[in-house]
């Protein structure tokens, strides 16, 4: 079920016509529905129901907005952070902190500091060097951080190289094989209590077949180090599953993913925790936008957006494909360039695509934008922050406001040096 859909031959999300928003918020904008991530959530957490003992943290970074986190805290969900910041947003939506994950290879000691005050549940350590210092600071407040050690399995996500985090030569996590040592040091560690280990290898996974390697020899090194006497616990198992972004791609279904988990970790006798993120997010929101015009081109038209790569930086980052879709479509179509106003090249969305016929004023989404979008925003060309809204039946709200050059220039300050 798609909650958003035509209905009267105009896109609507959920029960509310997308032309309602672009005239009282304005464009671009970003609609997240409700019902579909509260589906997503459901989803996944059925997906689940073999495993006993799990916690499913999302990941803060593909959706940080207050009102996402809170429908997600609201189906029991916890959170991935991999900064204090997020950590904020995580407890400001209600997220109990024994439920808060925090990852990340460069978590600072301030953030450390912060992070151990809000009694969070689990730090997920990436380096021994890391893992020293949080012991270090741990102590010296008292406590005893509860830990896992982050593995790098060296397995190829078989997804984009920008986004893969488990091979060999990637910042992430310690080298498989030399995860027994490290996790014999620092075990030894007063300030730390080294319960477990963790993994992710990547994101927009197409195939679970990597998953499932990386699990398998996670399963190995947690028999090895319980053969040298460590208790394990808790397991991180990550995110990473994928979402079709083109219309009609199968990627395996959460389901898939839930059986091999449990398949895989039948044995292990511990509590499992899941960091979904995209998968969760990625097609409950679309970015809407409004045609500027549409100039000729040499070969095809381009189609002049107002929304630009410092709202959406997929395509231009990653060569990322966003569905590209009119609000009112005639039945008519065109192969267009699909573009923004920012002077780069690199604004464009999509080349020589096969899309439906717009014009000069026409609105249009960018589907599967949930994820990873507003949360990448910049301010470049000093274009400021989109608006985002989230959509419930027949109703919506603005849950972050639009952030205009002014609020940028108002931060900014000349010298009296340079009066
Ligand atoms: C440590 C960690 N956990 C979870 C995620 C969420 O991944 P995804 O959105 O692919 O589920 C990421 C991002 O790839 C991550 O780096
Ligand atoms: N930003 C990436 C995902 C990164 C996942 C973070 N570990 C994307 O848009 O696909």
């Amino acid at each position: 079920m798609d909650h958003f859909a035509l209905k009267d031959g105009v896109l609507h999300a959920e029960n509310v016509p997308l032309p309602q928003i672009a005239r009282e918020v304005g464009t671009p904008v970003y609609v997240y529905s409700r019902a579909t991530l509260e589906r997503h959530a459901r989803v996944f957490r059925e997906a689940l129901d073999e495993v006993p003992d799990k916690l499913i943290a999302f990941a803060v970074k593909s959706n940080p907005n207050l009102a996402v986190l809170k429908v997600l805290q609201n189906q029991g969900y916890g959170a991935d952070v991999v900064s204090v910041g997020e950590m904020r947003r995580a407890l400001a939506a209600g997220i109990a902190p024994e439920m808060i994950v925090f990852s990340g290879v460069g978590k600072t000691r301030r953030e450390m500091i912060e992070a151990l005050e809000a009694g969070i549940g689990q730090f997920n350590i990436e380096s021994e060097e890391e893992g020293l210092e949080l012991a270090e600071i741990a102590e010296g407040m008292g406590l005893t951080a509860d830990c896992a050690l982050r593995i790098n399995p060296d397995v190829d996500a078989g997804t984009h190289d920008k986004i893969s985090t488990g091979k060999g030569d990637n910042k992430f996590g310690v080298p498989i094989d030399q995860a027994g040592q490290i996790f014999g040091k620092l075990a030894s560690q007063k300030g730390v209590n080294l319960r477990g280990v963790a993994v992710h290898i990547g994101s927009q996974l197409a195939d679970i077949t990597p998953l499932e390697s990386a699990f398998a020899k996670l399963g190995e090194l947690i028999a090895g180090l319980r053969g040298a006497g460590h208790t394990i616990t808790h397991v991180d198992l990550g995110g990473g599953l994928g979402v079709p972004y083109r219309k009609g791609e199968v990627l395996p279904s959460p389901a898939e993913y839930g059986a091999m988990v449990a398949c895989v970790t039948k044995d292990w006798g511990v509590k499992l925790i899941f960091e979904p993120g995209r998968v969760i997010a990625g097609n409950a929101g679309v970015l809407l936008t409004e045609v500027v015009r549409v100039k000729r081109g040499l070969n095809n038209p381009f189609v002049i957006v107002d929304a630009a790569m410092n709202d959406l930086a997929r395509p231009a980052l990653y060569g990322a494909y966003h569905h590209f879709e009119a609000v009112t479509p005639t039945g008519e179509s065109m192969i267009a360039n699909i573009v923004g106003p920012i002077c780069e090249t690199g604004d464009t969305f999509a080349r020589d695509r096969q899309c439906d016929l717009v014009k000069s004023g026409d609105l249009a989404v960018f589907r599967t934008a949930g994820a990873y979008g507003a949360t990448m925003a910049s301010s470049y060309n000093s274009r400021g922050f989109v608006a985002e809204t989230l959509v419930d039946g027949d109703k919506f709200a603005v849950v972050a406001d639009r952030v205009g050059a002014d609020s940028f220039i108002n931060a900014e300050r000349v010298p009296d040096w340079l009066e």
